[in-house]
């Protein structure tokens, strides 16, 4: 049973008295009265300072920091998020605790070549993520491409440090900071401190940057004279209410949302189960977008799709009912940044309910400094020195996440059940924008090929609840799945069942020529972008297009859950000259005695291997191409399988064999698309 799902709500709204009441205890950080209250009402032009950060954007980066003050300046590159809220959570805390001014940027608004502009005075800081094979996230590789060829010292005047944000389960770890970083040394940039490494296989991307952050600031303050201001809190944006009316309600949240957030609103059409899993609480569903609406949107086999999910109004209950906000959940609220250090991460106008469900990621796990920073804003001593315990170190709190399942609304609950007299009611609502993540789009394959389906999107998503590691019972179920499997569908017609989501481009695409042999190796979810595939060449197989022999390799547990099975099965039966020319081949890791002629565990490396005469000819031989989609550690063993292969039929050495297989990625030939 969850603890934390067994605590009384009434309890928590009987606690909901105003800090105004409680006493302070000595050494405490707050005075008397919320020093922020008058945030959440000020009026917005009364804010000293409060500029939109949408003026004049300039490509300089250099004139950026020259234009804001800038000590500091951030440059980030991120694909799902991590990095870009590593960056602001940087900056918020360098301009408070440090009060230098910082400015985060994103690498794309940028020209790369300008970083030789940025006076010798600013620090400039790389936070990048690590994508594919060791490349930078999409909006970094103008920038890193840039950098990485650099031979001179154009950039000796500089100082920097850098933190990358990357999985040790992949070949190329982190490869992108290490990219840059030397770059910069050998563009005579001085390092300032050793680059930081989050690694998310071991999940402690959050801890590693902690750790390197801290070192970074120690090394600030010991060599730039800068001084720790450690206990202090100011809000980074201004709040103030603001009645929606029938003129403004039209810029609600999608009109006023960041930039970079603006997408579009596509209803889901359908939403089948097409997977079941033996005895576990796990399925898998197919669900159709439908593009209808949008008659410029388009998409192409083998892109994906970003959804921005909406969190469980479970969730969202608990932290409006502890931060006492359920009966102004409706209150309109005008959101500013206070400077131009960021830009704004929510939009300007919004409703509290909405912000909570919609654009705040409130579900993520809350990192150590954060406890650490409710810690100084509770008035409480008893919850201080519980939280001021459990975020002691690293270690301590790594013991507390393995027995809870914690987000922003269960900490402050769990954290009211050690005093009864505590309340959350005067943490100010800026605070939870600050320390809360935006929303992350989930980005999925599109299983459905453009050529057949151009005003339909299909996805295929597991829902498959996370347990945590102490607590099994304790269950942790992702966002953005049950947001897709509850999505109430018998409400098309009206705003329940629309879903904000963009079209993402990949390179994930079918060889041009349509009679090179195609070799796809899927487990689980990844068969998505080879139903596309098949699709699309089964299409063109029957208008009389000559297409290439495909084989398709698909793992799963067994029968049961072996996606779009009688789809292929049928599409292999088929014969004829308009038929595709499609080899189906599964793998069952589970198999039950109904399910076939191979009753042992099997995985689709052995399949690979058992059939690797043929695609090894066709990849060798027929110049034919290999997609792989799934688990990393699946990609890996498949790929050993077939390097080994060929060196063996080849009686090649095993870096002739990786040289072959480094030609076959560079003429697109060899694609992973793989996750951990
Ligand atoms: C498809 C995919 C490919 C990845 N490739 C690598 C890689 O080659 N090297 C690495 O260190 N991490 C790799 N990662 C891990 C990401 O870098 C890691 O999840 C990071 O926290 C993402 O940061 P972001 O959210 O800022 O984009 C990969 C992740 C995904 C989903």
């Amino acid at each position: 049973m969850d603890l934390i799902k067994t605590l009384d709500y009434r309890l928590v709204n009987n606690l909901k008295h105003s800090l105004l009441d409680a006493n302070y205890g000595e050494g405490s950080v707050l005075p008397r009265s919320d020093p922020f209250e008058h945030l959440f009402f000020q009026q917005p032009q009364a804010v000293n300072g409060a500029r939109s950060s949408a003026s004049a954007a300039t490509r300089n980066i250099g004139e950026k920091a020259r234009e804001s003050n800038a000590k500091i300046i951030i440059l980030w590159g991120s694909q799902s998020g991590t990095a870009e809220s590593l960056a602001h959570r940087l900056a918020r805390d360098a301009q408070q605790r440090l009060k230098s001014v910082t400015v985060v940027c994103d690498l794309a608004d940028y020209d790369p070549a300008t970083l030789a502009d940025v006076a010798e005075s600013v620090i400039v800081v790389f936070i990048v993520s690590t994508y594919g094979e060791g490349d930078p996230s999409h909006n970094a590789i103008e920038f890193v491409s840039h950098v990485t060829t650099l031979r001179s010292s154009p950039l000796s005047h500089l100082r920097y440090a850098a933190f990358g944000c990357g999985n040790s389960n992949y070949r190329y770890f982190n490869k992108a900071i290490d990219d840059i970083a030397s770059s910069m040394d050998r563009c005579g940039a001085y390092c300032l401190v050793p680059t930081g490494k989050g690694d998310e296989a071991s999940q402690s991307t959050q801890e590693d940057f902690l750790e390197w952050k801290e070192g970074f600031f120690s090394y600030l303050v010991s060599e730039y004279g800068m001084s720790d201001h450690k206990a202090e809190y100011q809000p980074t944006v201004s709040i103030t209410k603001e009645e929606i009316t029938s003129a403004n309600s039209k810029l609600l949240d999608n009109t006023s949302l960041p930039r970079k957030q603006q997408n579009i609103e596509i209803p889901i059409v359908s939403r089948d189960i097409v997977a079941t899993y033996d005895g576990q609480d796990r399925s898998c569903i197919d669900l159709k977008l439908d593009l209808s609406n949008h008659s410029r949107i388009k998409y192409r086999t083998g892109d994906h799709i970003a959804i921005w999910p909406s969190n469980p109004l479970e969730e969202v209950d608990r932290l409006l009912g502890v931060l006492g906000l359920e009966s102004q959940k409706t209150d309109g609220l005008r959101i500013t940044v206070k400077d131009d250090m960021d830009e704004l991460k929510v939009p300007s106008l919004t409703t509290i309910q909405a912000l909570v469900s919609q654009h705040l990621d409130i579900c993520a796990p809350v990192p150590r400094d954060t406890v650490l920073a409710l810690a100084r804003l509770t008035s409480s001593a008893i919850v201080r020195s519980e939280l001021e315990n459990i975020g002691r170190d690293r270690e301590t709190y790594a013991r507390f996440l393995d027995q809870h399942h914690l987000n922003l609304g269960r900490l402050l609950e769990l954290m009211n059940n050690h005093d009864s007299s505590n309340s959350w009611t005067q943490l100010p609502l800026a605070f939870i924008i600050d320390f809360i993540p935006p929303m992350q789009p989930r980005l999925y394959s599109i299983a459905t090929s453009s050529t057949v389906d151009p005003r339909r999107v299909g996805i295929v998503v597991s829902v498959k609840p996370a347990q945590v590691l102490k607590n099994p019972e304790a269950l942790i179920c992702g966002v953005t799945s049950t947001y897709l499997s509850t999505t109430d569908l018998s409400t098309i017609s009206n705003e329940g069942s629309l879903v904000r989501a963009e079209i993402r481009k990949s390179s994930f695409k079918l060889p041009i020529n349509l009679s090179i042999p195609v070799i796809m190796v899927a487990a689980g979810t990844g068969i998505a972008p080879f139903r596309a595939f098949i699709q699309e060449r089964a299409r063109l197989a029957s208008i009389g297009h000559k297409v290439g022999p495909m084989i398709l390799f698909s793992g799963s547990q067994n029968r049961s859950d072996s996606l779009y099975h009688d789809e292929f099965s049928t599409l292999e039966a088929m014969d004829g000259d308009k038929a595709l020319p499609l080899k189906f081949i599964t793998a069952f890791s589970r198999p039950r005695e109904s399910d076939g002629n191979l009753p042992k565990k099997t995985y689709v490396q052995d399949q690979v291997l058992v059939h690797s005469r043929e695609v090894v000819q066709h990849l060798v031989d027929n110049d034919g191409a290999i997609y792989i989609c799934g688990a990393t550690t699946m990609a890996k063993a498949v790929g050993d399988v077939i390097l080994n292969v060929v060196m063996q039929r080849n009686s090649l050495s095993k870096e002739a064999a990786d040289k072959w297989r480094q030609n076959k990625r560079k003429t697109a030939s060899w694609h992973e698309d793989v996750w951990s």
